[in-house]
């Protein structure tokens, strides 16, 4: 052995001796993960939030948490001599003069869209499987909060830059928590240090951003995966896979290189994002002052549904009568507070709502495909359809100018789309569903076809049997050798094995294992 070796070698006795790390890391590089490209969705996140941290610590050495008002003398010329506030100043620093700063800023905030996109397509994914049913509620949970405190912690960030866009925000963010009955106006003075603006909330958005809101989101990701880990994924139906067994790739060394290769195809796709195409270009916006507003004002994409509610809500002010004082319910509390309140709160509840249905309290690990849960589907088709046409609603204006409509109509038309198109996506869904059900050969293998072409130009198909095929194509031999991990929890030694063939193995996959479960 060389020097270095023996040293390693030394290193690893060392760490084993004290911390027993040996069968700790054999027990975690054994472990068997199933493989599905809809898996990697829930990576892109915790790689994007991996981006977040870096590139937002480059952008707090040089970012000013300061609503102070100074004279702009930086080098955007169009702005010199404007009274702008220190943070606005300092992003504009950060897009001119410092060093890789404006493709930092574009990637933290690319990184930012990627992340919740990536969240919510997540999410979409384990509802149409149905794998947040037992036992992985509690992932689902903390999953739904993590969601929340994403969107919380994108919406702070964007407001920071302290622009006439972001601006606009926060006075619609001030007047939202105004609505709250009761408590609302004490609520608002207690977030904003004194009425709107005032010179606290952009320091106290700063600290909420860069320190708390990080590091609960960093907590709960460690929890999810934890959980993830100790519970063990959950695999699509197929060959060999049961409610019981785990099939899958080792975590060493084919799912950790997969998975780190994977980190940088994620960071190259968004260090690209934010190397060529433009996001907030703040400069062109103007600095925020407050009885200013300008066209095509549009927030992240995230908070696109809240934005497009508040506009298509009518005109209505509730009055709670003479009994309660009269007191009014401004209108901005049923798009803002109740409908995001309801939004997040189904979504918590979901598990139990679909149980209370099906009673169904069994442990699944297999996922089910959307088309055999037509209710399920149909349901989650019609919700996002809702949400989709609230985030088409939050560019009322920019359609009105491009269909050169008024805007009006544009407003009653998604009004009318609002409550007509999910009906008829969740019918539609379902009917399909149904449909598809009938079809016989529902489920079961594709047969394969052979084409031939013969002497004269014409073709002759031909359906081989599955029996054929899998001989021919996979030249499956009558005894097959197998290796399988034994001891629970995929703890044990890798060993080999010889196996029966039949048509439920898995052990023809190249570079495939099978545990028991428990
Ligand atoms: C959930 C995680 C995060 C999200 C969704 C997020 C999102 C955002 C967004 C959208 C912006 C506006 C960027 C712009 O166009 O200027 C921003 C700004 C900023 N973020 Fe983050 N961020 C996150 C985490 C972090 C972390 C962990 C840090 C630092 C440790 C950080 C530091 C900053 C700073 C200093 C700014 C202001 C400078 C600027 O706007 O360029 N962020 N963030
Ligand atoms: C910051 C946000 C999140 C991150 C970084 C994250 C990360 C992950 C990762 C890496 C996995 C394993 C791979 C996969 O199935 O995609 C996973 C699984 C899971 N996640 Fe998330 N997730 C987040 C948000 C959510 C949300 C919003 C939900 C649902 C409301 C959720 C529910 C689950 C569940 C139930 C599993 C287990 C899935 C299974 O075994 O099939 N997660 N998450």
């Amino acid at each position: 052995m060389s020097t270095l070796e023996e040293r390693a070698v030394e290193a690893a006795d060392f760490a084993d001796e004290r911390l027993g790390v040996a069968k700790f890391a054999r027990n975690s590089f054994n472990k068997i993960f199933p493989d599905h490209w809809s898996f990697m969705l829930g990576e892109i996140a915790m790689y994007s939030f991996v981006i977040l941290i870096f590139t937002g610590v480059f952008l707090t050495f040089f970012y000013v948490p300061s609503s102070h008002l100074i004279t702009y003398h930086g080098s955007y010329a169009p702005l010199r001599g404007q009274k702008v506030s220190e943070a606005y100043a300092s992003t504009l620093n950060i897009s001119f003069n410092v060093r890789a700063g404006l493709v930092m800023r574009q990637i933290h905030h690319w990184a930012a869209d990627v992340f919740i996109a990536a969240i919510v397509v997540h999410l979409l994914r384990i509802f149409f499987t149905g794998a947040y049913r037992k036992p992985r509620e509690l992932n689902w949970i903390i999953g739904s909060s993590l969601l929340i405190l994403s969107i919380v912690n994108g919406f702070i960030g964007y407001s920071l830059p302290d622009d006439l866009i972001s601006g606009t925000g926060i006075r619609i963010a001030f007047s939202i928590i105004l609505s709250i009955p009761v408590i609302g106006s004490y609520l608002a003075f207690f977030i904003f240090g004194s009425n709107f603006p005032g010179t606290s909330i952009i320091p106290r958005f700063f600290i909420l951003h860069v320190l708390i809101l990080p590091a609960i989101i960093a907590g709960l990701i460690g929890a999810h995966l934890a959980i993830m880990w100790h519970q063990k994924h959950t695999q699509y139906p197929g060959r060999g896979r049961t409610n019981r067994n785990v099939v899958g790739i080792p975590f060493w060394p084919a799912y950790a290189l997969q998975a780190g290769g994977f980190f940088f195809i994620t960071s190259a796709v968004i260090a690209a994002l934010g190397g060529f195409v433009q996001i907030n270009p703040i400069w062109l916006y103007g600095p925020y002052i407050p009885y200013k507003v300008s066209y095509a004002v549009q927030p992240d994409w995230y908070m696109g549904w809240l934005d497009g509610a508040l506009r298509l809500m009518p005109s209505w002010e509730a009055v709670f009568g003479p009994t309660y004082g009269g007191h009014m319910i401004p209108n901005v509390f049923f798009p803002a507070v109740l409908l995001p309140g309801i939004t997040f709160g189904l979504i918590f509840a979901w598990p139990w709502i679909e149980r209370r249905f099906t009673k169904d309290n069994q442990e699944h690990n297999i996922c089910d495909r959307p088309r055999e849960h037509p209710v399920r589907t149909s349901v989650g088709v019609g919700v996002l359809m809702f949400y989709i046409v609230l985030f088409l609603a939050s560019a009322t204006d920019v359609l009105a100018n491009t269909f050169e409509t008024s805007l009006n109509l544009v407003l009653w038309t998604l009004r009318i789309m609002l409550f007509v198109l999910p009906l008829v996506a969740g019918l539609v869904t379902y009917l399909l569903l149904r449909e598809i059900a009938q079809i016989p050969t529902i489920g079961e293998p594709k047969v394969p076809v052979e084409i031939r072409r013969d002497v004269d130009g014409s073709f002759a198909f031909a359906e081989l049997s599955i029996h054929e095929t899998d001989e021919e194509i996979l030249e499956l031999p009558e005894e097959v050798a197998y290796r399988s991990l034994v001891g629970s929890n995929g703890g044990g030694q890798l060993h080999h094995a010889t196996h029966q063939g039949n048509s439920d193995d898995v052990s023809e996959e190249h570079g495939v294992f099978e545990v028991p479960r428990d």
